[in-house]
């Protein structure tokens, strides 16, 4: 195995840089460079010496193997977060027989390949380094500490229950069985059903989370929406002007609303139209406003053509400065009554979000429930089928096993290591 270092902290001028040495020789090369290894997890302060130099003074932490992050031996050195240090020290790593510079995501690959992490807690590590937001936080760091396995696990001991005990029928199946199991058998799979079937319902809005929610801004022309999203973006994003008709193109505003990651859309003006190219900016307009997960229609003067509001969505009169209640883009009125009132709306959609978070696991919960609902209907249609039901029940334990990686893995890791950096 080769010893893999990298830079694991962000590029550029910073007070502290870290690098991070992973593997046999993790030690040796900190014996060389600082002259002796620290005790393992107690930070000394050390001259890092390569080529007769004094690169710079770190502080050095080592891991043994075993107790690392990596499950490997492990070195980090803390330097000053300069160019400068960072270059030399990466030079004087690169010089060490037995070392080579890591890939992208490799660290926490070993971490996974030595039975560090699971999968799905690989990836709660990639969505915490990418968290921009209070809930994306919060949701990762819940996924990272193993939230995914440890309910998987026991779905899986009680599926493997039932399929247990539907083998031990088979056994006796020419003659008498001497305890009906199919109570047992039914509530086991009951119970297990329930729960994935919460999950696949909290999934949309886990995943919703995970990569942020989309409020369209929809009205009729000139009722101030590009007014309104610079106002809540805090910049000058869309064009604005006194004609009907100004904004054709959907112009997307990201941002964090109650702790949420908002993508906010601001949509041409909804009217009839001879314009060929206003026509088109129109459909583009009621096309992304439904597929948003809320609409904000700010009313004006004309109609809305062509969409209604419906479930959450917020209805509010545009210009209040004119006079009456609504907001004002222009002087910031009821804009923060607004933004409450959005972020309300997406939090009651965050309240279902239960462990699962990304298509994969939906997608993994899915065929476990399937393949349930196969073995609640072999069990169904009685003692000669139990061999079906069981295998069923084996299929639906494959597919929580999938979730944290114990099969069907290797297809996926490029994927899920490609959005990991070097040093990670
Ligand atoms: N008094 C007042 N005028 C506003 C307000 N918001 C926008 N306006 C004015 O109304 C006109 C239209 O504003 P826009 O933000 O371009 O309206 P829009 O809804 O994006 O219009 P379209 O993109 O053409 O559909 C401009 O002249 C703005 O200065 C407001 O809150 N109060
Ligand atoms: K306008
Ligand atoms: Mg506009």
């Amino acid at each position: 195995m080769d010893t893999i270092y990298a830079l694991a902290s962000a590029r550029g001028k910073a007070g502290v840089a870290v690098l991070r040495i992973s593997g046999p020789e993790a030690h040796r090369v900190v014996e060389i460079l600082c002259g002796s290894v620290p005790p393992p997890r107690r930070a000394a302060l050390r001259q890092l010496v390569w080529d007769g130099r004094v690169l710079d003074e770190a502080l050095v932490l080592v891991f043994d193997a075993g107790a690392s992050f990596t499950g490997e031996a492990v070195a980090e050195l803390q330097v000053h977060g300069s160019v400068a240090v960072v270059q030399a020290v990466m030079r004087a790593l690169g010089a060490q027989a037995g070392l080579r510079l890591a890939e992208a995501g490799e660290f926490t690959r070993r971490a996974l390949e030595n039975g560090c992490l699971d999968l799905a807690q690989v990836e709660g590590l990639a969505d915490l380094i990418d968290s921009e937001t209070e809930a994306q936080r919060r949701q990762a760091l819940r996924v990272l500490s193993g939230a995914i396995g440890q309910r998987a696990e026991l779905w899986r001991a009680k599926l493997v229950r039932a399929a247990a005990l539907i083998e031990a029928t088979i056994d006796f199946a020419d003659e008498d069985v001497p305890v009906d199991v199919t109570p047992e058998v039914l509530g086991l799979i009951a119970e297990v059903e329930a729960d994935l079937r919460l999950e696949r319902a909290g999934s949309a809005a886990a995943e919703r989370i995970r990569d942020g929610f989309e409020v369209a801004i929809v009205g009729p022309p000139n009722a101030g929406k590009s007014t309104l999203l610079n106002s809540l973006a805090g910049r000058e994003a869309a064009i604005t002007s006194e004609i009907a008709g100004t904004t054709r193109d959907v112009i997307e505003v990201r941002m964090e609303i109650a702790g949420l990651a908002v993508t906010l859309l601001d949509t041409a003006g909804l009217r009839e139209t001879e314009d060929k190219v206003e026509r088109i900016g129109i459909e583009r307009a009621i096309a992304r406003a439904q597929a948003a997960d809320l609409r904000v229609f700010l009313m004006g003067d004309g109609e809305v053509v062509g969409l209604s509001p419906a479930g959450d969505d917020i209805v509010v009169q545009g210009k209040s400065d004119l006079g009456g209640a609504g907001v004002s883009g222009k002087t910031g009125q009821g804009i923060a009554e607004l933004i409450a009132l959005i972020g309300a709306r997406l939090s009651s959609v965050t309240q279902g979000a239960g462990v699962i978070t990304r298509e994969r696991h939906r997608l993994a919960v899915e065929r476990s429930i399937g393949a349930m609902e196969s073995a609640l209907h072999e069990i169904e249609n009685g003692p000669q089928r139990a061999e079906f039901a069981a295998e069923a029940l084996r299929r639906a334990v494959r597919g929580l096993e999938s979730l944290v990686g114990r099969v069907d893995v290797e297809n996926l890791l490029d994927e899920i290591f490609s959005s990991f950096c070097i040093g990670k």
